[in-house]
């Protein structure tokens, strides 16, 4: 019998793929095919769309960059591979210009660098006889569509990865021909198809040949919902790779990755972070923050803190793609012998991002979509490395129900203690100090609090992270505030610190900005403010004596009011009394009534009452 490594020997491929390609993968050095590759290769090469749902770090770029590049073999060089003499002449043609054979579609920038870094790494062993062939990148943020489009009709790749913004403008042009498109892939497809990307995805499938192959990859394919079956696949193949836990059942996770949890105080959560840090043994950790706010706060903190050998890198969705890309680049390419490493970002680096040697993961929240969890848990343990990830939940909460509701979807997490953080009282006056120093940082510390509730509030297991429940004033201290800002939430907040403050009051006019320019502006508002507020007092001032007298006037005429009503109700009793007695002597009556209103003329002065009733007939 074969062991497992023998069957996954390259060899045993059950698919005979163009020589060259055979010999690149050797030479990038993969010993056998992982089991993702082993069973989708043969399919997607072949004529046949998948729909791959495998574990993070399992091989998933590889398994469709193979059969990309087959196709494109295919294509350019015939199915014999272009060096030997079986050559099936019928089957090479050239690509027009403005042609391409491949489209290969991810949601970020840099997972699409990523792929085409992998492909043009197998590219790069292609024998120089053979013709070219190319990859282009087509991300927002770096180029214009122009200049996309120039250098597509310039260098003629066969080859288009990118994201789906920026590759629908790309083909909706004249000069882009589609018509010769053999291959499209979906990397990250769950997230490609959820609502943000959808439609312009769907829209790029629609412009592409039907009788193409398609492949659809993820660790989480499962939520991707019935917008599966609108892109188009023909009876596709689903390929499921899970992987076996300790105790022996199938896992979502892959076997090299411990996940593990904590329940921490909110309060206590930086330090707690900043104690695991220095702690642990690790080369590179990537800690996930809610934000991109939250990002260049805490980073900004944390480099003032001066943590010995920790060295941070912060990547956001607000920064520019150039920078993104770099940071990326210097993250990967830190050198762990002179510092541990830390990539503090959001979830625009928790799907697909391959950084060797990443061998921590922190959460200091859970994601708010339950499978971005396994995502930015994935981004260690991956190749069958050993790697470990661990989410920080709230204390007092019901943060802790999180575990059955991940274990219910095939994840298991272990429970670690919170290390001890003596320093953590030290920690603290510290970042007041930090706080106070520029009024800026607690600008972007409210920002980043009023971010959080906002993102806590987003938690599709809500009856999980209940806003009701949160611990607003502990998550307020982990963001360093000075003072709880006014939001709706604040009812939740039972004991509300007086005028909100956390610490000793301080003296907002005083708070000033590092920056000095910024510092003159505000205190030349504050005067005209302070200006505009004994204004405003001596105009309040003004207008209260004006109404008063206003009001006086009212006093008068309102009392009088009620006296006409009060003589309307007199006067209606008294027709009502005269007309119960009109019932025998109808005349009578009115001579009655006459004669009570000249005996009332008469007596004018006698009765303030009746004289003014009468007055008023
Ligand atoms: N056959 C192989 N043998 C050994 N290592 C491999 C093999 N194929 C790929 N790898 C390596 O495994 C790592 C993870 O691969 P890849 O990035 O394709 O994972 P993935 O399944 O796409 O993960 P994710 O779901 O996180 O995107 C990479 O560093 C890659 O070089």
């Amino acid at each position: 019998m074969k062991t497992k490594t023998e069957s996954l020997a390259w060899e045993n491929l059950r698919y005979d793929l163009h020589p060259w390609l055979r010999s690149a993968i050797e030479s990038l050095g993969f010993a056998t095919m992982t089991p993702v590759q082993a069973s989708t290769v043969p399919l997607l090469s072949g004529n046949k769309d998948v729909v791959v749902e495998a574990v993070t770090g399992s091989g998933k770029t590889l398994a469709f960059s193979i059969p990309v590049l087959q196709k494109v073999s295919d294509r350019i060089y015939g199915r014999g591979g272009g060096d030997n003499d079986d050559d099936d002449e019928d089957t090479v043609e050239p690509v027009k210009r403005g042609h391409m054979l491949a489209v290969i579609l991810s949601p970020t920038r840099e997972l699409a660098a990523q792929i085409q870094t992998v492909i043009d790494g197998v590219i790069a062993y292609l024998p120089e006889y053979l013709k070219q062939i190319k990859t282009q990148l087509l991300v927002g943020g770096s180029s214009t569509v122009r200049d996309d489009l120039d250098s597509f009709l310039k260098e003629q790749p066969q080859i288009l990865v990118g994201t789906p913004g920026r590759m629908l403008d790309f083909l909706k042009s004249n000069y882009v021909k589609t018509q010769s498109v053999e291959i499209a892939i979906l990397d990250e497809a769950d997230k490609l198809l959820s609502m943000s990307f959808e439609t312009d995805v769907i829209d790029i499938l629609k412009r592409l040949p039907k009788q193409r192959r398609t492949g659809l990859f993820s660790a989480t394919i499962s939520s991707a919902g019935d917008t599966i079956f609108r892109t188009g696949m023909n009876n596709p193949v689903k390929v499921v790779v899970k992987s076996k836990n300790i105790t022996g059942e199938q896992s979502s996770a892959p076997a090299s990755l411990q996940l593990a949890y904590m329940m921490v105080n909110p309060e206590r959560k930086l330090t707690t972070l900043i104690t695991l840090l220095s702690n642990y043994q690790f080369k590179k950790a990537i800690v996930y923050f809610p934000t991109c706010t939250s990002v260049k706060h805490f980073y900004s903190m944390l480099n003032y803190l001066n943590c010995d050998q920790l060295k941070f890198h912060s990547l956001h969705g607000q920064l520019s793609t150039k920078s993104r890309l770099k940071t990326l680049s210097k993250f990967t390419e830190g050198d762990t012998n002179v510092a541990k490493h830390i990539l503090m970002t959001t979830d625009v680096a928790a799907r697909g991002i391959d950084i060797p040697d990443v061998d921590l993961v922190i959460q200091l929240d859970p994601p708010t979509d339950p499978s971005m969890f396994l995502h930015r848990c994935g981004r260690t343990g991956r190749a069958n490395k050993v790697g470990r990830a661990i989410v920080m939940l709230n204390n007092d909460s019901n943060e802790e129900d999180y575990i059955g509701f991940m274990e219910v979807k095939g994840v298991t997490l272990l429970q670690m203690p919170v290390p001890e953080t003596p320093n953590h009282a030290s920690i603290q006056n510290k970042i007041r100090k930090y706080m106070l120093e520029d009024r800026a940082r607690h600008e972007l510390g409210v920002k980043s609090y009023v971010g959080f509730v906002r993102y806590y509030s987003k938690h599709v297991a809500s009856s999980i992270f209940r806003m009701a429940v949160l611990d607003y004033l502990g998550v307020a201290k982990l963001y360093g505030l000075l003072r709880l800002p006014k939001m709706p939430e604040s009812r939740y907040v039972t004991n509300m610190p007086e005028d909100g403050w956390l610490g000793e009051p301080i003296n907002m006019d005083t708070y000033a900005y590092a920056d000095q320019l910024a510092e003159k502006s505000r205190l030349s508002t504050l005067e005209a403010d302070k200006e505009k507020k004994i204004q405003d007092a001596k105009r309040r001032k003004e207008l209260k004596v004006k109404n008063e007298a206003w009001s006086s006037k009212m006093e008068t005429k309102e009392s009088r009011q009620e006296r006409r009503e009060k003589v309307k109700r007199k006067r209606e009793l008294i027709e009502k009394q005269l007309m119960e007695e009109e019932s025998g002597d109808e005349k009578e009556a009115v001579e009655d009534w006459k004669d009570i209103v000249r005996k009332n003329k008469k007596s004018k002065s006698g009765n303030g009452i009746m004289q003014g009733s009468f007055d008023d007939l």
